[in-house]
């Protein structure tokens, strides 16, 4: 068995990992990076970008199809389902080998491939002959897919999010469990490029949705493309010889029906990977799913003990539960890396606003508090609410996207902007002005005197602000857009 002392080891070469590495490095020599299973980050193989990269080839398709709304006829539009995906698994090939490229900055003594797990809080063993002592330890070690055991019938047949994207060619038919992100992203992606889809929820959530008005919202634009029931009645999940068939309630008929697939896709959300760590012997208080207490502004886990003491073991990214999202890893990762690196001291980090893109088509997007927790905080009548549509909106209308709706939220009395939930076109780029305004704690009013150009979507943002300024009792309601702003503002 080899014996190594290290400063600082982090586990999990993903992007909150590689982050934290980063972060250590700058402390100490001997900041080990510990890999156990395939290097390149969830992200670039298998999240973020082979996603968009299928929503890029799917959003293409549609455009063709639109087009004739627009006076332009196309003709046929052939979907190649190899080609699609051919050029899904060769952009994100490149996507992973330049996160590999970047790796080799780190030392080869530094980096260490093989499944790590704690013998006692200060050991880590390493595969089964290396054996790691650490004065600070990162956890890193990001989260899997997870799908009910009611999907097992399907065999080989049950796909998830890392699998779907070895496909050679698109399949005819999918049934897709679970409209969260994932589930949405992914389904609404293949229904674009020709798949015959149904989408099942269970609990009737739908993406990052809390707000009523937003989730009915979605629920019936989505609708209008593909099948989709958010509190579905599945009563048998079957292999049928190379399909899988599902027998559900039809969401308005109540009557049941039996239809066969050739894959189920589980997307029915993702646990984090801390069940193979022997987080037992670390001396870490764990709540009861297994999951470390933990601060969120060092990130540094809490011991066992009764006083729950800082621990030398920090945690990141989708391993934390918190907010699994890139920028999150790798903020996180950063803050974690650079208390590891100068441990016992530590500092706090910022954290920044609460950020959430889904990459549908309205976009769905959420800033801040939401509704309810924003309630919780200032009590029902400390909040504000406003609201816009997207359906009137000028520049949403020109091309013909006018779909969506926004809802925002304030403290009554400062005017203080707390939050939004988005549903509406390239609300991306909306979402990140709002994610900025609150990071400069803008009130609403402040938010109204910036710059609007015309026409643009960022007009709609205007009317809902407005709106919302009206509801604090801080200005007047909007009587006549066009007199007011011009048409389609
Ligand atoms: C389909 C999909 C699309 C997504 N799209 C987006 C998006 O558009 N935008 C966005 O912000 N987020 C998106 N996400 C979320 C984002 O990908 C994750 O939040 C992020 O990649 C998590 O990074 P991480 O470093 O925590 O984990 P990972 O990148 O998974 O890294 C963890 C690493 O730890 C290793 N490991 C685990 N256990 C051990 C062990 N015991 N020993 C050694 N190594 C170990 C694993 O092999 C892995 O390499 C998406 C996710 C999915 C699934
Ligand atoms: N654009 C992005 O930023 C992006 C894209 C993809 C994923 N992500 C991240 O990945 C995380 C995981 O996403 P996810 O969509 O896998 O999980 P999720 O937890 O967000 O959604 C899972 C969905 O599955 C449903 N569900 C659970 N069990 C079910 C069952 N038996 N049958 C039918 N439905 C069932 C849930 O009700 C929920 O709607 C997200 O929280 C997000 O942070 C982000």
């Amino acid at each position: 068995m080899q014996e190594r002392d290290v400063d600082v080891a982090v586990i999990g070469a993903g992007t909150a990992g590689l982050s934290a590495w980063q972060s250590a490095r700058q402390y100490h020599d001997q900041v080990v990076l510990i890999e156990g299973g395939e290097p390149g980050t969830t992200c670039a193989r298998v999240g973020c970008m082979p996603s968009k990269l299928l929503i890029a080839a799917a959003e293409s398709a549609h455009q063709a199809h639109e087009a004739a709304g627009f006076g332009i006829e196309i003709g046929s539009i052939e979907v190649n389902g190899q080609d699609v995906m051919a050029r899904v698994r060769r952009q994100r090939d490149a996507f992973v080998a330049s996160v590999l490229d970047s790796m080799q900055r780190i030392e080869p003594d530094n980096r260490i491939l093989g499944h790590a797990r704690f013998e006692d809080p200060h050991t880590l063993r390493v595969g089964d002959d290396l054996r790691l002592r650490a004065r600070a330890i990162v956890l890193a070690t990001g989260s899997r897919p997870h799908s009910p055991k009611a999907f097992a019938p399907a065999g080989d047949r049950l796909v998830d999010s890392d699998a779907l994207f070895e496909w050679e060619d698109l399949p005819e038919s999918v049934a897709v469990f679970g409209p969260g992100i994932v589930g949405l992203e992914l389904g609404q992606a293949l229904a674009r490029l020709g798949v015959r889809l149904r989408m099942f929820g269970k609990s009737g959530s739908l993406g990052p949705f809390q707000d009523p008005s937003l989730r009915d919202y979605a629920e019936r634009t989505f609708n209008g493309e593909f099948y989709l029931d958010p509190a579905a009645q599945v009563e048998a999940i079957e292999r049928d010889g190379n399909q899988v068939a599902v027998r559900f309630l039809e969401r308005d008929s109540g009557r049941p029906l039996t239809e066969r697939f050739d894959y189920l896709l589980a997307a029915t959300g993702r646990r984090p990977n801390l069940d193979h760590l022997d987080l037992q012997n670390a001396g870490l208080r764990l709540d009861d799913k297994g999951v470390p207490d933990y601060n969120r502004f060092t990130m540094q886990c809490r011991q066992a003990d009764d006083a729950g003491a800082g621990s030398h073991i920090f945690i990141a990214g989708d391993a934390s539960q918190e907010l699994p999202l890139l920028h999150e890893a790798n903020q996180q990762g950063r803050i974690a890396g650079h208390n590891a690196g100068r441990y016992p001291e530590r500092r706090a980090g910022h954290r920044s606003t609460r950020l959430s893109i889904a990459f549908t088509d309205p976009q769905m997007a959420t800033v801040g508090l939401s509704r309810d927790e924003a309630a919780q905080r200032f009590g029902c009548d400390g909040v504000a609410e406003g609201e816009a549509t997207f359906e009137d909106q000028g520049r949403a209308v020109v091309m013909r996207q006018n779909r969506g709706l926004m809802r925002l939220y304030a403290e009554h009395g400062s005017g203080q902007f707390l939050g939004a939930e988005l549903f509406g076109p390239r609300v991306e780029h909306i979402a990140h002005l709002l994610a900025w305004s609150l990071e400069q704690k803008m009130g609403v009013e402040r938010m109204l005197e910036m710059p609007f150009y015309h026409p643009v979507l960022e007009e709609g943002l205007r009317s809902a602000l407005r709106d919302l300024n009206s509801a604090l009792l801080q200005g007047p309601a909007m009587t006549e857009r066009c007199l007011e702003y011009g048409p389609g503002g």
